[in-house]
């Protein structure tokens, strides 16, 4: 099964994007003339060498942080229209959990402080369910694993039933094992809401799993290098994702990875991923 097409001009479109941070190197911006489309409910990563700028977009898109020039359209609305209308959904890399409120009343926080997320909204046991914790509704973010309390943040951005779903690598404090059990939690519960997902991570593997595209980076400054779409089947079950064309697709974007790299980065920049 593929996710239902989209019509681009109705989803994030972005036309010659620039960003430079106040005290930065005006001739090195962070974000130079980036170009984007993604359509309404995809799922896209942005992935590129440390420094390329991909929180730097992630927060323009979110309308945390002003732009020089360019034009940031979110389903032809701007961010902070969208981010003043609660629309927009946050992600951090570490869950930002009331720790005064046990799990199930930390999922229902938004709809406490959000008109838009409903009193008639997701039921927050379903949601927990979702994310296989079904059984720790009652406990306080202190009494949960760090992963179990990333399926929370997680499933509560759900809860509040979002247009566009921003993650900034929600993984990287997990261990892969952990990892890989939430990929799958967070495409199952993204095909039932059908929200449109930018999610930023430094995992070639998470990438290709997850996404319709993946948008490879360059550094200094920050550029869009390529955008790879990932033709994998879904729902991305074990058979597709340890497949031949997974392991293609792979190889695909650690290439493009590398010419990023030798487009713009420094030295120390070159890890293995
Ligand atoms: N608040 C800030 N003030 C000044 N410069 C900043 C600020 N935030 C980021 N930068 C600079 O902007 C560039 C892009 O940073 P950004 O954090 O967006 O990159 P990134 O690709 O997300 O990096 P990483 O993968 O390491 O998280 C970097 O050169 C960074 O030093």
């Amino acid at each position: 099964m593929t996710h239902p097409s989209t019509d681009l001009t109705d989803g994030i479109r972005i036309r010659g994007l620039t960003k430079t941070y106040a005290g930065g190197d005006p001739h090195r911006p962070a974000l130079e003339s980036i170009d984007l489309d993604v359509g309404r409910r995809r799922f896209v990563s942005l992935i590129g060498p440390s420094g390329c700028g991909k929180s730097t977009l992630l927060r323009v898109i979110a309308g945390l942080e002003e732009h020089d020039t360019g034009e940031v359209s979110l389903f032809g609305s701007t961010p902070r229209a969208l981010c003043a209308a609660k629309a927009i959904g946050l992600v951090p890399q570490t869950p930002a959990l009331l720790p005064w409120r046990n799990v199930r009343r930390n999922i229902t926080l938004p709809r406490s402080v959000n008109r838009r997320a409903g009193t008639d909204g997701e039921d927050p046991d379903d949601l927990l369910r979702a994310v296989g914790l079904g059984d720790v509704a009652h406990r306080y973010p202190h009494q949960l694993s760090g992963g179990q309390q990333q399926r929370v943040a997680i499933a509560r951005a759900f809860g509040m039933r979002p247009e566009l779903l921003l993650m900034d690598e929600p993984f990287s404090a997990l261990d892969e094992f952990t990892r890989e059990a939430l990929r799958l939690q967070l495409l199952v519960l993204w095909q039932r809401r059908a929200t449109t997902v930018v999610f930023v991570t430094h995992s070639v593997r998470e990438a290709v799993t997850l996404s319709d595209e993946v948008v490879v980076m360059s550094a200094r400054p920050g550029r869009v290098h390529e955008v790879l779409p990932i033709d994998l089947p879904r729902p991305r079950d074990a058979s597709v994702v340890t497949g031949p064309r997974m392991h293609a697709l792979e190889d695909r974007v650690r290439a493009s990875l590398q010419s990023a790299w030798e487009a713009g980065a420094a030295p120390d920049d070159l890890v293995p991923l």
